[in-house]
């Protein structure tokens, strides 16, 4: 039977007019939208799961000696993270990949990457999967504008608005994430045990794959007021490809668009003692962050200028994405 589906499915590639108001208004509603018609191959995105799966089988010993210090890159052993601090903390672990140069899709040479990442066929994939991430970030944001109609200026057109803050060479937030979360052993992990709490993301937007027989990803729907399950979409329209990936609004967008779209609270969860999640959850996560130095003010848009400050940001004076990181990092590692 298929599972009831709350986000939209929009198709980047088959060249609509009507794809920008489709995506807008998607993200302007649920802040969550399946996104069809990128070029990740079924392939590709097996064998990153594969190796995400045998690293986190490495001895903890092993992992250990790159765990995530005060920069975002490493390893997060479980109950380290905590995305709702009124809750206990999230039993999953992680490998963060950040600090990233976003042309060769390399991390910078001081972060903690795993020496067993970087051997390199592995590191052939995980860097190339790097770039197409951020190619398709740009691309979305692309759309966001067109959708958004943002003002074309002598020195700037509208659509490279949110692109112009993505200069190659310069530092920003961007991270690549593995996560890897047990499946539910009642007597190990009482009820109440927490996978992911309930958050919205730090970055611009978040790109996230995850399995057939793996959910557990829940959006607290604007639309119904209620938490929706996300399914996993089996197949998408193009032979070969990867399904659906899963997008999503963070904060940083929001912070632009004075709340139009929405930087949608969510949560992972263990499915209930009835439903019996078989196997662990792995997802793979791409946060898509401007350059550092970047400031959190409206897009000029008619659709914004209309709106009164009631994003995230309802404390602007305007920061900048740095600062915003870093506030977030505090509250979710407690430092
Ligand atoms: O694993 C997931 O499905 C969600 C992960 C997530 O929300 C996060 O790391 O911000
Ligand atoms: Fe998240």
């Amino acid at each position: 039977m298929c599972k009831p589906n709350p986000l939209k499915i929009v198709d980047i590639k088959s060249n609509s007019n009507e794809t920008p108001k489709e995506f807008l208004n998607a993200l302007t509603t649920q802040g969550f939208v399946f996104i069809d018609g990128h070029d990740f191959t079924s392939k590709e995105v097996n064998t990153l799961f594969q190796l995400s799966k045998a690293f986190f089988e490495l001895p903890m010993s092993y992992k250990e000696q790159f765990a995530k210090t005060e920069g975002n890159t490493g390893y997060i052993s479980f109950n380290r993270e905590n995305l709702d601090p009124t809750r206990k903390n999230d039993f999953k672990e992680g490998l963060n990949i950040s600090d990233l140069n976003l042309v060769t899709g390399e991390p910078s040479s001081e972060a903690p990457v795993p020496d067993w990442i970087k051997e390199a066929e592995r590191y052939e994939l995980v860097t190339s999967v790097i770039r197409k991430f951020n190619i398709l970030t740009l691309k979305l944001l692309e759309l966001l504008a067109i959708g958004l109609n943002i003002d074309d200026t002598e020195t700037l057109k509208g659509r490279d608005w949110f692109v112009s803050r993505y200069r190659p060479d310069a530092k920003s937030g961007s991270t690549l994430r593995f996560l890897h979360y047990p499946k539910l052993n009642f007597d190990s992990n009482p009820v109440g045990e927490v996978r992911a709490g309930a958050h919205t993301d730090y970055g611009s937007m978040t790109l996230l794959f995850q399995k057939q027989n793996q959910e557990g990803l829940e959006i607290f729907s604007q639309i119904s007021g209620k938490w929706e399950k996300v399914p996993y979409i089996e197949t998408g329209k193009f032979p070969g490809m990867a399904p659906p990936i899963v997008m999503n609004i963070g904060d940083l967008a929001s912070y632009w668009t004075a709340g139009l779209l929405k930087s949608t609270i969510h949560r992972v969860r263990f499915e209930s003692q009835d439903e019996k999640q078989s196997e662990d959850r792995y997802s793979i996560v791409f946060f898509s962050h401007p350059n550092d130095e970047t400031l959190l003010e409206p897009v000029p848009s008619d659709l914004i200028k209309s709106r009164s400050k009631s994003g995230v940001a309802k404390d602007t004076k305007y920061i900048t994405a740095l600062q915003h990181l870093h506030r977030k990092l505090a509250s979710t590692y407690d430092v």
